[in-house]
């Protein structure tokens, strides 16, 4: 099956399937030297992992990663680096129900019609539990950033109807990742956990939206044609399960705006070329400006949905599906991780094809 493997440079292939024995993955093209800090790694997967709170999936991992090469004595050898994520709380029978029929908006239907033989445990490979290696990947991404003081951040600025007014402003982010629903604003972030705590108790899912946004990144990332830097973000950004939308900048607002209005005019700080406003998001002609990236990636509500409803079988008859299983009512909280994990990757590809490409 083709679509394993993200990347140009630095190279992340996974492996694994929801209720199969493991997870992981196979990253080539990290540098040699590069000193693994593991605590650092698992706090990225702990931001990740399902069972965190009342408003998350209720199935207990711990997404304990277990490195199996490329890093000796502590650091990368610049050998692929292997890694395994052991399943150890599936309920497979919990899916037995769906083995021959199709939960609405989840995978179930293409990949049966696809494939033809489907690991209908979970999801298989479907499953967004496959983001546990993305999010190994982008740590070790951002170990390699944390050198070129790059920082990326993702946060919740819309859960369901719930939306914060301002997502892109500065925020003290060091508090986000402590409170369950991972938004900013502490008395929004109470909210949307009350909202999302009640939709799951009505059986039902809402979708949302998080913000991110890389500081630090340096000017010249990206091609002006196809491996535009905003392109690349994109495809990461959905190749995520349950995204609907990508924005950068003033996105799909901009188009409220005059040209007079909306372009970024130029002045300078010192030595530097800034821009007084960043409606352009940080990207210019395909190419990073030095200003801040920041963007915006919609994820659709959650399809398992503990309420019967109308669905089909394989052999084209009506059935009801009923929600079964832990699920998670709104996937932003979780969401975060994978999106700065992924938008880690694209960043570091981008610096190491710069180093390649330009003097
Ligand atoms: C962090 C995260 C958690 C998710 N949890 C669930 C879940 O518990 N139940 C579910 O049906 N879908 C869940 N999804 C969404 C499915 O994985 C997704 O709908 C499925 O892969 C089909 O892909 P599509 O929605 O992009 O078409 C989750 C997605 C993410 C990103
Ligand atoms: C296990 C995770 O989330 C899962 C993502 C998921 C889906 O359909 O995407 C459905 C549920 O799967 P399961 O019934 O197999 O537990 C979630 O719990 C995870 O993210 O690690």
């Amino acid at each position: 099956m083709a679509g394993n493997t993200f990347g140009t440079l630095f190279k992340l292939t996974t492996f694994g399937e929801s209720h199969g024995i493991a997870l992981g993955g196979v990253i080539d093209g990290c540098p040699a030297g590069l000193v693994i800090d593991e605590a650092f790694i698992q706090s990225e997967l702990d931001k990740r992992k399902p069972g965190q709170s009342r408003i998350t999936t209720q199935r207990k991992e711990a997404d304990k990663v277990e490195f199996l090469s490329g890093i000796f004595e502590g650091k990368t050898t610049g050998t692929p680096i292997g890694f395994t994520i052991y399943n150890t709380n599936e309920k497979s029978k919990d899916y037995d129900h769906i083995k021959d029929s199709f939960r609405p908006s989840h995978a179930d239907f293409t990949y049966e019609a696809k494939y033809g033989h489907r690991d209908y445990r979970g999801g298989g490979r479907s499953s967004a539990r496959e983001t546990a290696s993305r999010v190994v990947g982008g740590a070790i991404a951002k170990l390699i950033l944390k050198h070129y003081n790059i920082n990326i951040n993702a946060y919740v600025t819309q859960a369901g109807k719930l939306k914060l007014d301002n997502p892109y402003t500065f925020y003290n982010l060091e508090d986000t990742y402590n409170n369950p629903a991972r938004c900013p604003d502490e008395k929004m972030a109470q909210q949307m956990f009350d909202y999302i705590d009640e939709i799951r108790k009505e059986g039902d899912t809402i979708g949302g939206i998080t913000t991110c946004v890389v500081k630090g990144c340096p000017i010249g990332l990206g091609s002006p044609v196809f491996d535009r830097l905003e392109a690349d973000l994109a495809k990461a950004m959905l190749s995520i399960n349950a995204t609907k939308g990508f924005e950068i900048g003033s996105g799909f607002n901009g188009v409220n705006l005059k040209g007079s209005e909306h372009n970024d005019e130029f002045y300078t700080e010192g030595d530097f070329i800034k821009t007084k406003t960043n409606n352009s998001g940080g990207v210019q002609g395909g190419i990073s400006n030095g200003e801040d990236i920041y963007f915006n990636v919609a994820f659709k509500p959650v399809a398992t949905i503990m309420k019967p409803q109308n669905s089909i079988d394989k052999n084209g008859k009506n059935v009801i599906v009923n929600g079964k299983g832990r699920h998670d009512p709104c996937v932003l909280p979780r969401a975060i991780a994978i999106v700065e994990a992924m938008a880690a990757m694209v960043i570091l590809d981008h610096l190491l094809i710069n180093k390649t490409t330009t003097l």
